[in-house]
């Protein structure tokens, strides 16, 4: 399986019940499960009194595994039930009679010098909001100054959206069995993770996964290079509409992300009262004017000469005209990344813009602008449903923005971005994922993957720039960034060159 994969509760059922099906014992993969989490336990802390809280289900049994091999490698463990002993069952029952040191039920003296916790209470079969005497458990644990060690996800956290049902576990780490599930990647459960360990239990096979954790192997073999023989026209051409006089830096901002990832040709089209600031401060990129609707739709004639991509929205003003100009662009040949004004100003008639739009188009709205376009209020793991709902509703690519970006294509596949750092949160730094991701798209990505490697790509650029970061940094930071993915894939071009000229002496 994709090592990328991330898999749904139902998912991973499936995936466990295919490999109990293809031979596998389930207590079998119980029993590696717990024997992974003493080894994360072993790897990470000196040895040390040990609380192990077990829960009602199989998340508990994992627990008991654990205890069982913390205390044969003679770690000072001490086992604490949040459930009636009746209520285990199966496998989890079968690994507490196997565990045979004292258990206890939970009291205020049940982490008393305990020096880690391991948060074995509920794992994807979490059904409902914690509340009553398991929260009051819950309560104590995160008031321990003892670290945590979750298995599989924090208690609390729902699997499938990384929401806090009622209240969670804050953990320092979580080691989680055969793939991620969103809620390792999706905010807040992220944050409740800690460090994420994805550990082999034993489950094999292919598995159809539809999300993905974004990561240059999954798009890196498609990313545009420049060819020995190429010129300016064959890398693409992005056109940018811009604001009006008091509102150009957005529009530039975008321009420049789209030039520094390699568009050949970047052209600004500005209203007549705002050309003279661009003139002002634009060089390599080439400046036009368009003020109405059907000089857009002129200008888009270029299609016919080069690949086309055009944005529209960072400052344009949310307004009759800007949807006009952004139908002249969806009724043209040019492909289209839609950001910002362009998507408010189709809010409450949202079918006049997803009629329209293709495919391999890409909107960028923050959850605001979502909100505001699709009519859903966005809630704590709410994202990726959304995401995925959306993206289907309007026909295209949806780059749904924040700490957790999704990208959702409307067939219901969707990547979950992982590397932006929260310095992210600027002004303008939008404007420059739309500019990457039209420049990408220009240069013959599909859409899907253009948002992707866009996203990815201003994460990178983020993290390379730190703390300090203004949205001017962004496009600079391209060419270190570019250097860096590109120097694998080229030694694995020379590695092939090289293995084709021996081959033909
Ligand atoms: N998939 C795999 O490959 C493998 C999975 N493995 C492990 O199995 C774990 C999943 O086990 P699981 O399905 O038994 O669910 P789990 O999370 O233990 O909890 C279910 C129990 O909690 C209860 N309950 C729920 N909500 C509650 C609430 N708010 N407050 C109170 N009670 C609540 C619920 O009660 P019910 O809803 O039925 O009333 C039920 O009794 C998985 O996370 C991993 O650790 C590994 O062993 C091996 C390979
Ligand atoms: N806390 C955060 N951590 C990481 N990235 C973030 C965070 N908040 C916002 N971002 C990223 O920063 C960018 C902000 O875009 P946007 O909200 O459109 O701002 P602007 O319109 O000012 O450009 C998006 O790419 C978003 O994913
Ligand atoms: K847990």
């Amino acid at each position: 399986m994709n090592p990328l994969a991330v898999l749904s509760a139902k998912e991973m059922r499936a995936a466990e019940q295919a490999a109990i099906n293809g031979g596998v014992a389930s207590a079998a993969l119980m029993e590696t499960a717990g024997k992974q989490v003493a080894e994360v336990a072993k790897q990470e802390w000196s040895k040390r009194p040990v609380a192990v809280i077990c829960g009602p289900g199989n998340n508990g049994g994992d627990g008991f595994v654990a205890a069982r091999l913390l205390a044969e490698a003679e770690w000072p463990v001490k086992v604490v039930r949040v459930c009636d002993r009746e209520t285990l069952k199966g496998d989890a029952k079968l690994m507490a009679d196997l565990y045979e040191g004292e258990v206890s039920e939970f009291d205020a003296n049940a982490l008393a010098g305990v020096g880690l916790i391991i948060d074995a209470i509920f794992g994807t079969g979490l059904t409902r909001p914690i509340e009553g005497d398991v929260k009051t458990a819950l309560e104590a644990i995160n008031a321990h100054p003892a670290p945590v060690l979750s298995v599989d996800i924090p208690s609390g956290v729902s699997t499938d959206e990384g929401a806090v049902l009622g209240f969670a576990i804050q953990a320092a780490r979580t080691v989680t069995f055969h793939a991620k599930q969103p809620a390792h990647l999706l905010f807040p459960g992220r944050a409740l993770c800690g460090v994420v360990d994805v550990v082999d239990i034993g489950i094999t096979g292919e598995f159809d996964a539809k999300i993905f954790e974004n990561h240059p192997s999954l798009w890196g073999a498609r990313f545009p290079r420049p060819s020995w023989m190429g010129h300016k026209y064959e890398r693409g051409h992005v056109m940018c509409v811009s604001g009006g006089p008091m509102s150009t830096g957005a529009a530039r901002l975008a321009a420049e992300g789209a030039l520094r990832i390699g568009a050949g040709l970047v052209t600004m089209l500005s209203p007549s009262a705002a050309a003279p600031v661009h003139a002002s401060h634009l060089t390599s990129i080439m400046l036009r004017e368009a003020n109405t609707a059907d000089e857009i739709a002129g200008h888009m004639q270029d299609a016919e000469k080069s690949n086309l991509v055009t944005i529209i929205g960072p400052a344009t003003g949310v307004s009759e005209q800007t949807r006009d100009k952004t139908l002249a662009i969806l009724n043209s040949s040019a492909g289209a990344v839609l950001d910002a004004d362009a998507l408010t100003s189709f809010a409450g008639q949202p079918d006049a813009l997803f009629d329209v739009l293709r495919p391999d188009d890409v909107l960028t709205p923050h959850t605001g602008e979502f909100s505001r376009l699709f009519s859903v209020e966005m809630k704590d793991g709410g994202k990726l449903d959304a995401a995925r709902a959306a993206s289907k509703k309007a026909g295209c690519i949806v780059v749904l923005k924040g700490p957790d970006t999704i990208i959702a294509a409307p067939d219901g596949l969707a990547i979950i971005n992982s590397n932006a750092p929260p310095d992210l949160a600027t002004a303008g730094s939008g404007d420059v994922l739309a500019g990457l991701i039209a420049g990408l798209k220009a240069q013959g990505m599909g859409g899907f993957e253009a948002a992707a490697a866009g996203v990815w790509f201003h994460g990178a650029c983020g993290q390379t720039i730190g703390p300090g970061l203004i949205a001017e940094d962004l496009p600079k930071a391209v060419p270190s960034v570019l250097r860096q993915l590109l120097k694998p894939l080229q030694e694995q071009d020379d590695g092939l060159t090289s293995q084709q000229g021996a081959q033909q002496q």
